[in-house]
């Protein structure tokens, strides 16, 4: 089987429709914000740090993974921190050869030192525009929507969603929930997903990854979801080794076309698969469900768009042809409006794979 390089992948155009703000902050990053505010880190080497979110997030429980973020969440509480921190996310993005991204958090987890809601998500948005503006001056051409989350285990996502719908115009593309899955169903947020239903605004839920298909179904048929977050556990409603056989959810999911925001290494870590090479993004493509490929959090994986392509091309064989698609589907599900949607697949993903898959097949 042969896979494509690593550095060629690189340079090809990847939209990324899945990646936690807060579980994407260059180690260094860390270790200087920590030293400003006094916070105690594991480790204080750059490095080191690394090293230790993705030792401690190879915890195989979502909850445990989970908790390698009061690192992040704790130095990002001021403006700065917060803007710094997106601006280099896009920075990042961009130099991995991303030219499409939405990147969530959870602002109600940013207030410990005083800043309002509003505050964090202006401080965010200008980090995006100011790291967006920096790699455009140096040749990368990305765009960069943020989601705001809500935490499930909370009870502010109403007031979360107002705040989401409130910057719709200057950045804010979506909105999703996030956080301990089980024990914490979609339906507790019912108010939330109603109110953006009623404001014609976008939303996607964490749902199918450490718990299973009433969750999924909850997502979808009872709040509305437009994508799901993760959604991997669909494959628990598809039956038959050598002839799958769909459920109704999984049929339903399949034929509406409802997004599957697969997150390959993430979910080895956290226990909702065995190995990249045994994960059901394999059959779900096969079956063509509409499966886009995710980082959900760089640090705590240590990887990157390119390093999951790269990962999926290694074990499935998969060549420039299953990379445009996966990118084209992550393009079409994207939260920014249609037109601009078009233009990127247009002008942007469709000539420069064309282009490689003349000079360079694979
Ligand atoms: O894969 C995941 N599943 C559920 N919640 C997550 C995942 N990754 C991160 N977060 C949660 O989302 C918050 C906002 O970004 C993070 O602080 C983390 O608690
Ligand atoms: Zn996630």
């Amino acid at each position: 089987m042969v896979a494509i390089p690593y550095d060629e992948i690189v340079k090809a155009p990847k939209a990324l429709l899945h990646d936690h703000l807060d579980g994407g902050l260059r180690p260094a990053t860390i270790v200087e914000l920590a030293d400003g505010i006094g916070h105690p880190l594991p480790e204080t080497d750059p490095a080191a740090l690394g090293e230790w979110f993705v030792t401690a997030a190879n915890s195989g429980s979502l909850e445990r993974y989970l908790e390698t973020f009061a690192h992040t969440v704790a130095v990002m509480q001021t403006e700065e921190g917060l803007h710094r921190v997106a601006r280099e996310c896009a920075l990042d993005l961009a130099a991995d050869g991303v030219v499409y991204a939405e990147v969530r958090y959870a602002p109600e987890q940013h207030l410990e030192r005083g800043l309002s809601l509003d505050a964090v998500v202006e401080a965010v948005l200008a980090g995006f525009r100011d790291g967006t503006a920096e790699a455009a001056a140096a040749g990368r051409t990305i765009r960069v929507g943020t989601l705001v989350t809500a935490m499930r285990h909370a009870a502010r996502s109403q007031e979360i969603a107002e705040l989401a719908v409130r910057h719709r115009d200057s950045g804010v593309v979506g909105f999703d929930i996030a956080g301990a899955e089980a024990g914490f169903p979609p339906t507790r947020h019912l108010d939330a997903f109603e109110y953006l239903q009623r404001e014609n605004f976008h939303f996607t839920i964490h749902a199918g990854e450490a718990f299973g298909l009433p969750s999924i179904w909850q997502a979808i048929q009872w709040c509305g979801a437009d994508r799901l977050g993760h959604g991997v556990r669909i494959v628990d409603d598809i039956t038959g080794e050598s002839a799958p056989v769909l459920g109704r959810l999984a049929s339903y999911v399949r034929d509406k076309r409802i997004p599957l925001e697969l997150c390959p290494s993430s979910n080895v870590q956290t226990g909702a698969a065995p190995s990249i090479a045994e994960h059901p993004i394999g059959l779900l493509r096969d079956l063509r469900f509409r499966v886009t490929v995710n980082t959900d959090n760089r640090l705590m994986s240590g990887t990157s768009m390119s390093r999951e392509m790269a990962l999926l091309s290694e074990a499935f064989g998969y060549g420039w042809a299953e990379m445009q698609w996966f990118t084209i589907n992550a393009m079409k599900s994207a939260f920014v409006p249609f037109d601009e949607r078009l233009s990127i697949i247009n002008e942007v993903i469709k000539p420069a794979y064309s282009k490689l898959i003349t000079e360079r097949p694979l």
